[in-house]
């Protein structure tokens, strides 16, 4: 699916896009600069206290995509679309100049969403600026950030009990046959009486999260710890997580993880040192042949956040070519961390099990600019919010000795970034 002929959707695409550096200190690069308005229209990407990164709204033009062909497709697309700009970039930073925000979705026949957005507000490397597309309004009214009020609960598509009987069948698959690990996954329901403000939940996510990417496309909202690619130049960066612990009170569920134990728990167990080490492996191997240098190092690292801490690794690599931010999310999509492994027996057990309908949650979501540089996060600790209504997900890797309560009480330990921005936003 495309929304239109390549050539229909070109000859009504804007022409001029303009970049020039603006005043605006770091710290006001917030969610509130944003216009006030529908959950689809708000474009986000967040990173960091100060905050930078991009904001934008507006739509100057937009591609849907679908099939194991997405990422080439959107990448073709763009350099096409790009082709046709008359660019003033005044800056020359990562971000400036046209601006495509994207998010794609987990598995190859679901839709994918790309939008150029017409005004963006960025800072980066501490420079702020504002890009316009054919001298769009820069100046947004805004409004105050509306709070969602009284929220109703409910189950989403995976139940509770639904979700251990599916870690249960999970680990029974592992345990006889050539399925190592499988990352199972579920949602809950929020319903507002009112639309959702995008914003408000933004920015009590970067405020919160400031270690994670903090991100929304096309209703899909939340803060990342995982950063599938970044490309700027002939430099990558990749975190890679595997292995999560996590404190107290996974969400009223009675059973606790004293803080204290989470990193032991972490760093103490072989099972997650194993899983962690080939997650980052697998990310290697990928990325391994746009690469004429790329550093994996031996330990990972304890990543720690306000809900929940994960073993991590950080991948540094130089490009061998040039090569767009897309073809690399497509090249690492999807990773043993939302998928499982072997890659193949593991997608294909996803497809089969009768989970939850991802669409786009655990899909590669970022940004990138006029020569494919950019940024991709996994779409994790997200919910696609439309209207009043907002779909929380969760998952978590499934190995051969899982415990299903356990594995529930991780997915409220992930669901409660979303749930506490929704309960005190
Ligand atoms: C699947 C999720 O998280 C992923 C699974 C992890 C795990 O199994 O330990 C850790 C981080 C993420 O890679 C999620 O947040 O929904």
């Amino acid at each position: 699916m495309t929304s239109a002929s390549p050539d229909a959707s070109l000859s009504a695409l804007p022409t001029t896009v303009r970049t020039t550096a603006t005043a605006t200190a770091t710290g006001l690069l917030t969610p509130s600069t944003l216009p006030y308005g529908r959950a689809e229209d708000v474009l986000c990407w967040l990173h960091g206290d100060p905050a930078q990164g991009l904001l934008g709204w507006g739509e100057a033009a937009r591609f849907e995509v679908s099939g194991p062909d997405r990422f080439a497709r959107a990448a073709a697309w763009w350099d096409q679309t790009v082709a046709r700009f008359e660019i003033d970039d005044q800056v020359q930073v990562a971000g400036s100049g046209p601006l495509l925000f994207g998010s794609f979705s987990f598995e190859d026949d679901d839709r994918s969403v790309l939008v150029m957005p017409r005004v963006v507000l960025g800072v980066s490397a501490g420079q702020a600026f504002v890009t316009t597309v054919d001298g769009a309004d820069p100046s947004a009214s805004t409004q105050p950030l509306r709070s969602p009020g009284p929220l109703t609960w409910s189950d989403g598509q995976v139940s509770d009990e639904a979700y251990k009987k599916l870690v249960a069948a999970a680990v029974t698959a592992i345990r006889s046959g050539d399925l190592n690990k499988v990352v199972t996954a579920r949602d809950a329901l929020a319903r507002a009486k009112e639309p959702l403000d995008v914003r408000a939940l933004l920015a009590r996510l970067s405020a919160r999260y400031p270690q994670c990417w903090t991100y929304a496309v096309d209703g899909l909202v939340g803060a990342t710890p995982e950063l599938l690619v970044r490309r700027q130049g002939d430099l990558i960066f990749s975190r890679v997580l595997a292995g999560t612990g996590w404190r107290g009170g996974a969400a009223g569920s009675g059973r606790e993880n004293p803080d204290d134990a989470v990193t032991a728990f972490l760093t103490g167990s072989g099972k997650n040192a194993e899983e962690h080490r080939y997650a980052a492996v697998s990310a290697a191997e990928a990325l391994g042949p746009y690469c004429a240098e790329l550093d994996v190092p031996d330990q990972p690292s304890v990543l720690r956040l306000a809900n929940v801490v994960h073993l991590s690794t950080d991948l540094t690599g130089r490009l061998a070519r040039p090569v767009s931010v897309l073809e690399l999310a497509g090249a690492l999509h999807p990773t043993a961390a939302v998928c499982g492994t072997p890659t193949p027996v593991a997608a294909a057990y996803i497809r089969s099990a009768g989970g939850l309908d991802r669409d786009r949650y655990a899909g590669p979501t970022g940004w990138l600019d006029a020569a494919g540089n950019g940024e991709f996060g996994i779409a994790l600790r997200c919910a696609q919010v439309s209207g009043g209504t907002a779909r929380l997900y969760a998952g978590g890797g499934i190995v051969a000795d899982s415990v299903p309560e356990n594995e529930l009480d991780e997915t409220y330990a992930k669901l409660a970034a979303l749930r506490d921005a929704l309960e005190n936003a």
